[in-house]
């Protein structure tokens, strides 16, 4: 088994449909996802200079966000598992997240900072700092979606019911470094209860993918490269042929230093089910349609295996 992470250079001609280089882009990307379950996007230098100006002011103000008094980060809540916000867990005392809905859009991010700084209505620098990296995330989300359809050969507007019947999550992380005796699981081991996310990181390493053969392989993080990682939303879709990787975050030894991450989240309202152009005999039909958000209750509730795939025992044939 190959020990790293597969490595895709992202241009402007190479993420445009119908360039000539998009068909073989996406196929590598469509392979990576098949193979791993995940993909290390490195962004071409427009798209990197675009990060790269965002990028020293977002870690920057999430130190501001996680320093805030505890009763007023608790003011973040939601019903939906790992939306509103989350910490202070015993078996992992370094996490604590926000959740943010629709935290792609503007006004997502507006009424989080309003929420949070209510006194100054918001803060006019967060927001708009958040909201770019995001939009950057969201961007590169979207065009992964869109090669993963195209490289299936699926008509245009699979991509399009996806997009149009999203629920988007984004998440701001802190994790910082363990105390004496402190346990180093920063975040421990799970499959992503969604279809697509998309991680941005400060560059403090931490975050390990584990390969379908046990193999657990570090994110070299950088400011130009973001992890794409296929939810077991996405693997139940694609009949079984995206895998949905196990990943977790460790505190290593050497990195003593905060670490920060942003994840954008996809989730699929409505009733997802199997493209009839991914079955045929060869392949018959291995998931019954379901509700992506049902599912996300049912893990919520302690439903089904944490290391093997919930999905299969959610709504597997
Ligand atoms: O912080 C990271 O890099 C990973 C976060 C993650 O896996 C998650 O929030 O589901
Ligand atoms: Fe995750």
């Amino acid at each position: 088994m190959d020990s790293k992470l597969h490595i895709v250079q992202l241009t402007e001609a190479n993420s445009t449909l119908g360039t000539t280089s998009w068909k073989s882009t996406s196929d590598s990307v469509r392979r990576a996802l098949e193979l791993h379950g995940c993909v290390v996007v490195d962004y071409d230098n427009v798209h990197a200079a675009a990060a790269a100006a965002v990028e020293g002011g977002v870690f920057g103000v999430l130190k501001e966000v996680f320093g805030l008094p505890l009763e007023t980060k608790m003011k973040h809540k939601s019903g939906l598992l790992g939306f509103g916000y989350e910490g202070n867990y015993p078996e992992m005392p370094l996490f604590q997240c926000f959740g943010i809905e629709d935290g792609g859009t503007h006004q997502g991010i507006k009424d989080f900072t309003t929420l949070m700084w209510p006194h100054h209505h918001g803060h006019d620098i967060f927001c708009e700092t958040i909201h770019s990296y995001s939009n950057l995330l969201s961007e590169l989300h979207n065009t992964v979606m869109k090669m993963v359809v195209s490289s299936y050969g699926l008509d245009d507007k699979y991509y399009d019911n996806l997009v149009d019947s999203s629920l988007y999550m984004t998440r701001l992380i802190e994790y910082r470094p363990p105390g004496e005796n402190e346990s180093d699981i920063g975040l421990q081991s799970h499959r992503d209860k969604g279809f697509l996310t998309v991680i941005g990181t400060n560059e403090v390493r931490g975050l390990q993918i584990e390969t379908p053969g046990g193999e657990w392989i570090d994110f070299e993080p950088s400011p130009s490269k973001f992890l794409v990682l296929a939810g077991e939303a996405f693997m139940a879709w694609s009949n079984g042929r995206i895998y949905s990787p196990l990943h977790r975050v460790v505190a290593r030894g050497a990195e003593m230093e905060i670490r920060y991450s942003v994840g954008f989240f996809s989730f699929i309202g409505g009733i997802l089910q199997v493209p009839e152009e991914l079955v045929d005999n060869k392949n018959p039909l291995k998931f019954k349609p379901f509700n992506n958000l049902e599912f996300l209750e049912y893990c919520k509730n302690g439903g089904g295996p944490t290391t093997e795939s919930a999905i299969i025992t959610y709504c597997g044939i």
